[in-house]
């Protein structure tokens, strides 16, 4: 294996100029500032589409802040970010990305197909055209591993089973890009590595940009091509260190010694940031 060391991509990775196959983000000397405290400095990297990318920092240090920032929920106070060649409001319209939180947010009332279903009826009555995606909301539960709970209400599925859910509700107008934000970070350790492996066979299946934050090293070495590295005060990239091991990933895999070497290395980044 090569050593991470040599893998690790320049502080600053320039963003491509304009004209380019569109990427799935670019985001180019970013900044976000919630009134006088700057959360996000200068930020700048492409994320390349189709890639599976985590994301990782201390607490603080800006990861969900990222999230927002792409997704249009919060306003860059300087820089620009793009979303597959459109400005974030216009990808937000468009249905270009989905958001996975560590709640999933379902709505009580209504069954786990129901929830899946929501995005397209929203979509329906504000007389909007959306994308859909080409599997029905019955076949992205399945496609989840959710077969037959198709009728069950929120409250009668495991929290694993509520995300899974979460999973497919956001699948349903076929996004490009895929945000999460700690998805599994509330889930037991078993429960994880599944849907670890499931989201990786989604991610596989679907073609979908994927960035993912996870507090957990092993997660992010597990499911990551790339791991993004963010460090606080104030919030900014510190590296992205590609992650070479062979797809598709097994959970044995972590007790290999190349995977260690990664969890070590990012384990030291992590205690400097
Ligand atoms: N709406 C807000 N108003 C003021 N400050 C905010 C707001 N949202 C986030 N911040 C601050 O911005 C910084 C980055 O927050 P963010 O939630 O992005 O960090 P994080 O890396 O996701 O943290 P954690 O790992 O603990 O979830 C923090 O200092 C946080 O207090």
């Amino acid at each position: 294996m090569a050593d991470p060391m040599t893998l690790v991509q320049p502080l600053t990775t320039p963003a491509p100029e304009a004209g380019h196959a569109p990427a799935a983000a670019i985001l180019r000397n970013a900044s976000v500032r919630f009134g006088t405290f700057t959360a996000i400095q200068d930020l700048s990297l492409e994320i390349e589409a189709g890639a599976f990318y985590t994301i990782l920092g201390p607490s603080g240090c800006g990861k969900s802040t990222m999230l927002r920032l792409v997704s249009d929920l919060i306003p860059a106070a300087s820089g620009e970010v793009e979303i597959f060649g459109k400005s974030t409001e216009e990808a937000r319209l468009a249905r270009e990305f989905a958001f996975v939180f560590q709640d999933a947010t379902l709505l009580p009332w209504r069954s786990a197909l129901q929830n899946v279903e929501l995005p397209l009826e929203i979509g329906r009555k504000r007389g909007i055209e959306i994308k859909t995606s080409d599997r029905s909301p019955r076949e992205l539960l399945e496609l989840v591993g959710l077969k037959g709970r198709e009728d069950a209400l929120p409250h009668e599925l495991s929290g694993g089973m509520r995300q899974r859910v979460a999973i497919a509700r956001a699948l349903v107008c076929q996004p490009r890009l895929l945000l999460m934000d700690e998805p599994f970070g509330a889930l037991d350790e078993m429960t994880r590595d599944h849907l670890n492996l499931q989201l990786l066979q989604i991610w596989e299946e679907t073609g979908t940009t994927i960035l993912f934050v996870t507090h957990s090293i092993p997660e992010a070495v597990f499911l990551g091509q790339k791991v993004l590295m963010l460090q606080a005060h104030p919030g900014r990239l510190r590296e992205v260190v590609e992650i070479d091991l062979p797809f598709p990933r097994a959970i044995k895999q972590r007790e290999t010694p190349e995977f260690m070497r990664y969890a070590a290395y990012l384990r030291e980044l992590l205690e400097t940031c």
